[in-house]
């Protein structure tokens, strides 16, 4: 990391606000320096403004006051394809790109100039490689890669274009720690080579081991400024939300009564998604994390135990009652999932926030018919928007009103609310900020406390070792391994993820 302080900010941003038609002020009064070749945190709560700040900076959302400079000069980019052309590229969460195309033809999707000859599109695309340091075959479909390699290819195709500043938007949140580390590896070299990073992410420890400089947003204002090496975790949660929360969250689990009855039984569980002969039980008052890395068949299995795997066989039993094979049946039986894909399996966009959230609960709330109470629904909606902490302008906005992470916070609320006794989640605290983090775990404790037993999928092995009793370790579809959650650490954890057993040994999965 170097970072080249003298002459003009490669991008500065001042007096910067930010009003949506149904009157939302995302950000007012805001103001970002970024320098050619740091790397720069972006850092707030969910709803903060950050996602509305990278729009305005990659010319998707037009500002409502201030200015802009790139370079020193005052700019207005009313597309995406201006900022581009500037030398600005945006890399978001979930990566566009075409999947039945090569590496190759996706890195120079969107490039200029001479790179349409084949000879010299493999020509560039060795030095783009060699560039970031990175291997992968040009002629791979990308739809057959894993999310770290799309993560590559976007970036590949960043500086495809000429890229001077990159804008990267949680470039981490789904990915395992090795894959982590290559995006931070890549990130480290190009800004040693000149490219600007402007670094947006909720996962403060890599905010603060890769960045030069941090910029803190609170509800649309900028309230702190200052080099990385000024900040550590406890001053930056503060500075984010205003409070002091690392102690509710290292608090660790709660014990289960030995004589806790069984809740939950899955008896040879396998599918054609890749579960293989998985059995295990939950007991009222467990929070069982799976350890897993992505692809390890851990989210499958979830959604085979929840019945949403037609072609799962096994059994699965709740209170010693078998349950029907279909989502349905396991909401009667009391079984809740709240999926990885929130953006697909979660929200009606169509909907008010309080008809999201009583969704799943509509035959508990109808009185008489199919009629719904509108009053006890707007009453639970405002109950999980409360304990939640989900910035909205109240109980009848839109999802797409939104910010990214007070929409995961909604699903949440939808299957928290109801009766569900087992409680499947899958990622519950990805895209969402500290604050929140703290806020989710805690009701996952409440709730196993109250009798409830809970599965939690996380790739955050610290995350899980926070509220687990017990953690089972999924690899190839398999249950590899189990271990107490206070009797393990997050190294072991990882070792098992990736097939190695105590000692360095591959453990025959
Ligand atoms: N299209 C929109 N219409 C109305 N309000 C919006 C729109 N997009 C965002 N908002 C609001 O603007 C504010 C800032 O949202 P933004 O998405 O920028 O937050 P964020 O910091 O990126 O949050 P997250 O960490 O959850 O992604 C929020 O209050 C959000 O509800």
């Amino acid at each position: 990391m170097h970072t080249a302080m003298v002459g003009p900010p490669l991008l500065a941003l001042e007096g910067l606000g930010k009003s949506f038609p149904n009157g939302t002020v995302a950000l007012r009064e805001a103001r970002l320096t970024v320098h050619p070749g740091s790397v720069h945190g972006l850092v707030g709560a969910n709803g903060a403004g950050k996602s509305t700040m990278i729009k305005v900076i990659a010319g998707a959302h037009p500002p409502t006051s201030g200015v802009m400079r790139w370079k020193g000069e005052e700019v207005v980019w009313r597309t995406p394809g201006a900022a581009r052309k500037a030398g600005v590229a945006t890399i978001m969460q979930h990566v566009p790109l075409a999947p039945t195309l090569s590496v190759l033809e996706n890195v120079f999707l969107g490039a200029p100039g001479p790179w349409r000859l084949p000879r010299a599109r493999r020509t560039e695309f060795a030095r783009l490689l060699d560039r970031v340091g990175y291997a992968i075959d040009p002629d791979a479909e990308v739809a057959g890669l894993a999310i770290g390699e799309r993560q590559m290819v976007a970036i590949l195709q960043a500086l495809a274009t000429g890229a001077e500043l990159v804008v990267m938007d949680e470039p981490t949140a789904s990915l395992a720690g090795s894959e982590r580390q290559v995006v931070f590896d890549v990130v480290r070299r190009l800004s040693a080579q000149g490219t600007a990073f402007l670094y947006v992410s909720h996962f403060l420890d890599e905010v603060l081991s890769l960045t030069d400089r941090i910029t803190v947003l609170r509800d649309g204002t900028v309230v702190e400024e200052g080099e990385t090496a000024g900040y550590d975790e406890d001053r930056l949660v503060q500075a984010i939300v205003g409070r002091d929360l690392l102690a509710a969250e290292r608090r660790g689990p709660a014990a289960v009564a030995p004589d806790a009855p069984v809740l939950l039984s899955v008896r040879g569980l396998s599918s054609a998604a890749g579960v293989r002969d998985v059995s295990f039980e939950a007991r009222a008052g467990e929070v069982i994390g799976f350890a897993g890395l992505l692809g390890s068949g851990r989210s499958e299995l979830l959604h085979a135990v929840y019945g949403a795997d037609s072609r799962a066989r096994g059994e699965v039993l709740v209170d010693g009652r078998r349950v029907g094979r279909t989502p349905r049946a396991a909401v009667a039986a009391g079984m809740a999932l709240v999926p990885e894909d929130r953006g697909a399996q979660g929200l009606v966009g169509t909907f008010p926030i309080w008809q999201n959230i009583s969704l799943p609960h509509l035959p508990a709330l109808s009185s008489g018919r199919a009629l719904p109470r509108e009053a006890a629904e707007t009453e639970r909606a405002e109950r999980a928007i409360a304990d939640l902490g989900i910035v909205c302008p109240g109980p009848g906005a839109l999802p797409g009103e939104l910010s990214g992470g007070n929409a995961q916070k909604v699903v949440f609320g939808k299957w928290l609310y109801g009766g569900a006794r087992v409680f499947m989640l899958d990622e519950p605290t990805a895209g969402v900020d500290v604050g929140a983090k703290a806020d989710i775990l805690g009701l996952v404790r409440a709730f196993a406390a109250g009798g409830g037993a809970v599965l939690m999928v996380s790739s955050e092995f610290e995350e899980i070792l926070a509220v687990a009793t017990r953690v089972l370790v999924v690899r190839e579809g398999r249950i590899v391994a189990e271990r107490a959650a206070h009797e393990t650490s997050e190294e072991e954890l990882l070792m098992l993820a990736n097939g190695f057993g105590e000692g360095g040994a591959r453990d025959a999965a």
